[in-house]
């Protein structure tokens, strides 16, 4: 088996649970929080940063490998672990969600995908097929069935044959996947329809995928509608297998993911805000870039021990990013990822010590958005 969960603990009260995630490429205790790298780099993160916070599976993307370098290229390197020196788990995703958020002029149809390259604007097509095998030879040690992520808002019916198509698309990915030492995983849709999210549980548990993923969501609806699509969908899925929520990663939806029975999470959030010099904090946003900081000599977040918390000021951080100097938005990115992998740590210390219920309500007491 490529990838196996073992649920370690489940939260008396809520759907909070700890558990194991082995894959070829090491164990990782789940909840996790997954580093995006989209182009096969974590922005500005050397493998050793990464590793030294504690990074285990980070993610990266078959729409942008597969326009450049392209795959081929990336297979004749030894795959992605060997072309960006990463001796740990990555996951790819199967460029459907890029294709609409990136690519101009898509037609989408039964067999897939027709768009225009956002790097050279050439013609270029994705099928469920053609995604397996460029995910194939990326060599990630899970990768994402090919599926249309349901906008938001969108009309029931075309929710529903757009979520009917994404299962037989997961039919004809599982049929052209041929490498055992690699998980496909399945993707929930059904937009934010209980009744269709039902469905397309039924539908992809009855392929039976060694982990399931659930997409449609973090797409602009409001967060409240997110949850009720979460606390409806995910108890509908194995207990005993992963489950992926993809695209969420801001503290307030992490603990409300982990709290419905999500074990992974992705977002490109935290090294997004911090190349616009935001840091991540426990009480919430910190534009250091703001006047305010200017001469502001403490560290970003006084109970955070990453090395920009123990090395650097507020004032100095700021000075560098209001002169685009590039250590600046490193020591960003290092503290941002720093501080969900360890707030992811501390949600799993609350489920181990059975009190994640009282660790949300903290959370919540303390938290100002963002
Ligand atoms: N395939 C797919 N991806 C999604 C992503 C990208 C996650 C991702 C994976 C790997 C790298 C970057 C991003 C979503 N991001 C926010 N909402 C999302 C929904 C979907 C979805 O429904 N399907
Ligand atoms: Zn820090």
């Amino acid at each position: 088996m490529a990838v196996s969960f073992e649920l370690i603990k489940q939260c008396s009260k809520t759907g909070a649970r700890a558990g194991k995630l082995y894959t070829p490429h090491g164990v990782f205790e789940t909840p996790i929080f997954m580093p995006v790298g989209t182009q096969a780099t974590v922005k500005a993160m050397t493998p050793d940063e990464l590793k030294a916070m504690g990074a285990g599976i980070i993610l990266s993307n078959t729409y942008h490998l597969f326009l450049r370098p392209g795959h081929e290229l990336v297979a004749e390197a030894g795959g992605l672990h060997g072309f960006m020196h990463w001796d740990r788990g990555i996951l790819t995703d199967s460029g459907g969600f890029q294709v609409f958020s990136l690519g101009s002029l898509r037609k989408i149809s039964e067999e897939g995908v027709a768009f225009r390259s956002h790097i050279d604007g050439s013609k270029q097509f994705l099928s469920p097929e053609k995604a397996t095998e460029v995910q194939m030879a990326l060599g990630a040690d899970i990768i994402m069935a090919f599926d249309e992520c349901v906008p938001y808002p969108a009309e029931y019916d075309y929710a529903r044959q757009s979520t009917e198509r994404t299962t037989r698309w997961a039919e004809r990915c599982k049929r052209a996947h041929a490498r055992k030492d690699q998980a496909l995983f399945g993707i929930i849709q059904g937009g934010m329809y209980k009744e269709l999210r039902t469905a397309s549980v039924r539908d992809l548990v009855s392929l039976d995928f060694p982990g399931y993923a659930i997409g449609g969501l973090s797409v602009g609806e409001p967060k409240p509608l997110m949850y009720e699509m979460l606390e409806h969908t995910v108890p509908q899925l194995p207990a005993r297998k992963p489950r992926y929520l993809m695209g969420v990663g801001t503290p307030d939806c992490l603990v409300e993911g982990v709290m419905y029975g999500i074990d992974m999470f992705d977002c490109v959030f935290p090294t997004r805000v911090a190349r616009n010099g935001t840091a991540m904090t426990a009480s919430g946003r910190l534009v250091v870039k703001n006047a305010e900081f200017a001469r502001d000599f403490r560290p970003l977040d006084m109970d955070c021990d990453c090395y920009t918390c123990r090395n650097f000021s507020r004032a100095y951080i700021r000075h560098l990013l209001k002169s685009e100097e590039i250590l600046g938005l490193r020591l960003t990115t290092i503290h941002n990822l720093h501080f969900l992998l360890r707030f992811m740590g501390k949600m799993r210390q609350a489920i181990m010590e059975d009190r994640f219920p009282a660790f949300r309500q903290e959370f919540w007491d303390k938290y100002q958005g963002h």
